[in-house]
Order: structure tokens, then sequence, then C-alpha cells
């Protein structure tokens, strides 16, 4: 399957990228920043291995899951709870320092924007993560150029799986149903893409909650994006 096959119509199109864990390998930073802000709370580190599997819903979720040191962890206490704000000051105050030091982009993407570009497609990051820290991981990794657009978990009230990031972002650059794909490494990607109506890609490299990708209903699995080419 190629991204061109993608489109029902012809090219130019709109093409949503997730951040974390389908463009950039960010994790090791995520983790380093949850690690600082256990530590800082007299906890014990936790390790990336953990980290990854806990990446995909956001800053609250990952900090929330970081305390309860659980995957599944529904969040119960209330938003207001003491020690969860307090730890999510921390690590927004620790990833705001690591941010981009240890990421590093995934073979294949540069390929891909590249090719999508010179056919004229706009482009948009459509991540959870907070709006704050998108654009310096980005021009830390030298992609900004390559994007039009880009949409965090908070830049609405409501985040992936919700289609609405990714409704919005095609409806800003001028996308259609016909001519807008999504890319992602997450449940909450692919859920996000078949709700709004819009076919998309997984990739297998990246973070799903320790979870294969293959059952999620992407209408293509990828080991890299360069397999779109
Ligand atoms: O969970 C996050 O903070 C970001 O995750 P995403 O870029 O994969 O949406
Ligand atoms: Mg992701």
């Amino acid at each position: 399957m190629s991204l061109a096959g993608l489109f029902s119509s012809r090219w130019p199109g709109v093409a949503l990228f997730d951040l974390d864990g389908t463009l950039v390998d960010s994790a090791p930073d995520l983790a380093a920043a949850v690690d600082q802000m256990l530590e800082h709370l007299g906890r014990s580190p936790v390790g990336i291995d953990r980290v990854r599997d806990w990446v995909g819903n956001g800053a609250s979720v990952l900090v929330r899951r970081a305390l309860a040191r659980q995957t599944d962890w529904e969040p119960a206490q209330p938003k207001d709870d003491a020690l969860f704000n307090d730890a999510l000051a921390i690590f927004f105050h620790a990833y705001e320092q690591i941010n981009g030091q240890h990421a590093v982009v995934y073979d294949g993407v540069e390929a891909c924007l590249a090719k999508l570009k010179g056919h004229g497609c706009k482009l948009a990051v459509v991540t959870n993560k907070p709006e704050q820290f998108i654009a310096p991981l980005l021009e830390q990794m030298g992609l900004d150029h390559w994007f039009d657009l880009s949409v965090g978990g908070d830049t609405l009230s409501v985040k992936k799986p919700d289609p609405a990031p990714l409704l919005h972002a095609m409806e800003a650059l001028g996308g259609t149903r016909g001519t807008t794909v999504m890319v992602g490494d997450s449940s909450a990607d692919i859920d996000a893409a078949l709700a709004a109506g819009l076919p998309c890609v997984a990739v297998r490299y990246g973070y799903n909650f320790g979870q294969s990708v293959d059952a999620l209903g992407a209408d293509a699995v990828v080991d890299s994006l360069a397999e779109l080419l």
C-alpha cells in the first residue's frame, strides 16, 4: 500500500502525522523527565522500558500512569489532587529542559515527508503532546520546516482518540475525507482516524502500550515510512 493509494482522489492531499513514536523516538527524553519527577517526589525511577508503554495519551495520563506505575491505570483521583498537580508541574519543568536532547527521527521519516511535500501535500502534526513542547522538538529534530500546522493534546478541549483534532487539522489545511490520511503508532491514532472516517497507516516501531498495532484496523501497517514511497 502506497500513500498515493490511500488517497481516494488525486494528489495533492493532506497528511496528518502523530509525533511521539511515529516521527520521533522521544521515549528517552520522556523517560528521563518522568524519572526526574519520580526522584524529586522521593520515589524510585521506572526507566525507559516502562515509560515507552505509557506514552500516547498525553502528559497528564503519562504522569498519572507513572505515579500509579501501571499502564492501564485510569485516572481515579480528582484532577486537582495535590500530588498529581505537583508531579505534573515537576514533569513539565524537567521535560522542558530535556525535550529533544536524546530524541531521534525514525528512519524513513524525512524521505516520506519530502515525497509528500514534493507532491504538494499539506502536512500537519496531530499529537497528544502538550502544544508548548511541539515546536521545540520539531526544531531540534530539524523537522519543523515540513509542517504547515501542528495540533497538540491541549489545542482543543479533546484529544485523540477523539476524531476532533484530526478533523480540525484537515479542515484548517483545506483537506477533505477523500484527500486526507492519518499516520500513527498507537490505538489513539487509529481509533481517531476510524472515528473521523479517514484512511490511516499504523507504524509498528512506535509505542502502543506494549501491544501490536496489526489488529487495530489501519488500512496499512508498515515497519518504516519508507515502505509508503
Ligand atoms: O502522549 C503524548 O504525550 C504524545 O503522544 P503522541 O505524539 O503519540 O500523540
Ligand atoms: Mg504516538
